[in-house]
């Protein structure tokens, strides 16, 4: 059963988000798995009264207190489908509290033996608010990594915002999160079909569907722009112009914005000179491709050493490998230092069979990250000890 992970600053619009996806018919078999008494009307739950604990984990921060409480919620909502105590549904969404790492609640989803049985991370969504987005990137690291890690990302409070600003967000954002759609939502009016089904099964075949979820082309799209001398922060066409799945995002319209007010600090544009601890300038978006096939044992080695050595800078990663044990893909995904146990899959997607990986990393840049895979899978020059940390972004 897919769990989505709602997360997104404190009254970034989570859960006038949730009311709103409450409301279409398409989230009939969906529970909710709230952590705090918000303001949900609970009568629109289809699968609780409020006094079920099922949906409410009012025991604090989802973040300190999630293992035990979510592993618990999620069996006894599970164990009273079964037994038919609770309407059928075919769905969860977990909303975190605004302060929250979204990391332990997603390796509590992908690790804990009793939940991996049943449930699978479908994926996360980050609510990003249009009006103060930009000052919570600027002042909390929490809200930077939030919108790292999302599979979608729901732009909120686009009715109050001013263009300019959500377009200059949505620059940011794409720079943070290359492949994550942004999804512009008023009042959390949004269709839920796009935002669920992040996860690498498309729902109409339930087939693999590795290219539109790994969108490794948009990593190499903000590589490339951040080549230019752009950073990211282009002035021409947004971070991809082919989004498969869904949504025409604000800042895919390429044009230059006029300067002067229109051009704030959070513009991105070159002349303005960013506060160096900006905290979305430490982060990096990259895709690494290998011609080769790769030994399956070694490229775990460099993922420990990886691990190891990056910890909590490591943000996402996903990939698909080429390895030599078998002639089919294998496909990789964790977050910081988390993986789900890799999935094997029955074809390749395309004629491309390189190995494909796509790295949202803390500090850490493909300078440093390639050596230790040169090393590590192809034995080729010294294993490095540490990985030295990148610079701020200018
Ligand atoms: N104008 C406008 N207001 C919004 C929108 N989304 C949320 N708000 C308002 O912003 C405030 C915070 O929204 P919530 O949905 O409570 O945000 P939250 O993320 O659940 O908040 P926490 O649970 O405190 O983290 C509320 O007053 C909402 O009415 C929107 O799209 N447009």
């Amino acid at each position: 059963m897919p769990v989505s992970v709602l997360t997104g600053f404190l009254g970034s619009g989570k859960t006038t988000l949730l009311q709103a996806l409450l409301r279409h018919p398409g989230m009939a078999r969906t529970a909710i798995v709230i952590n705090e008494f918000g303001e949900v009307g609970l009568d629109h739950l289809l699968v609780a009264k409020a006094s079920e604990n099922m949906v409410l984990m009012d025991s604090g921060c989802l973040c300190c207190t999630i293992r035990g409480d979510l592993v618990d919620t999620l069996r006894d909502l599970f164990l009273k489908r079964v037994r038919g105590e609770v309407p059928d549904f075919e769905r969860v969404v977990v909303e975190t509290t605004g302060l929250a790492d979204p990391a332990p609640i997603i390796h509590t989803l992908m690790t804990d033996p009793l939940l991996a049985a049943r449930f699978r991370l479908d994926g996360v969504i980050t609510t990003v608010d249009a009006v103060h987005g930009s000052s919570q990137l600027d002042r909390q690291p929490e809200s930077v990594k939030q919108a790292a890690v999302a599979d979608r990302i729901v732009l909120t409070k686009t009715d109050v915002a001013t263009p300019q600003a959500t377009l200059a967000l949505c620059r940011r954002l794409g720079t943070i999160n290359p492949a994550a759609p942004i999804i512009p939502a008023a009042h959390g009016e949004v269709d839920p079909a796009t935002l669920f089904d992040a996860g690498l099964f498309n729902p109409e075949t339930k087939s693999p569907d590795v290219v539109r979820w790994l969108r490794e082309e948009a990593y190499r799209e903000a590589q490339a722009r951040g080549h230019d001398g752009h950073d990211g922060h282009d002035h021409g066409h947004g971070h991809h112009g082919h989004d498969h799945d869904h949504g025409h995002h604000h800042h895919d319209h390429g044009h230059d914005h006029e300067h002067g007010e229109a051009c704030g600090p959070d513009c991105g544009h070159d002349h303005h000179h960013h506060d160096a601890n900006r905290h979305d300038d430490h982060i990096r978006a990259f895709c690494m491709v290998v011609e080769r096939p790769v030994p399956w044992n070694s490229f775990v080695d460099f993922m420990e050493a990886l691990i190891a050595r990056g910890g909590d800078n490591l943000l996402r990663i996903k990939g698909m490998l080429n390895v030599v044990e078998t002639d089919m893909p294998v496909v990789v995904h964790g977050v910081q230092h988390m993986f789900h146990p890799p999935v094997r899959l029955e074809e390749w997607p395309n004629d491309d069979h390189r190995t494909k990986l796509v790295f949202i990393t803390r500090d850490m840049d493909q300078s440093v990250i390639e050596p230790l895979f040169n090393a590590l899978v192809w034995g080729e020059g010294p294993i490095p000890d540490a990985l030295p940390e990148a610079a701020p972004k200018a």
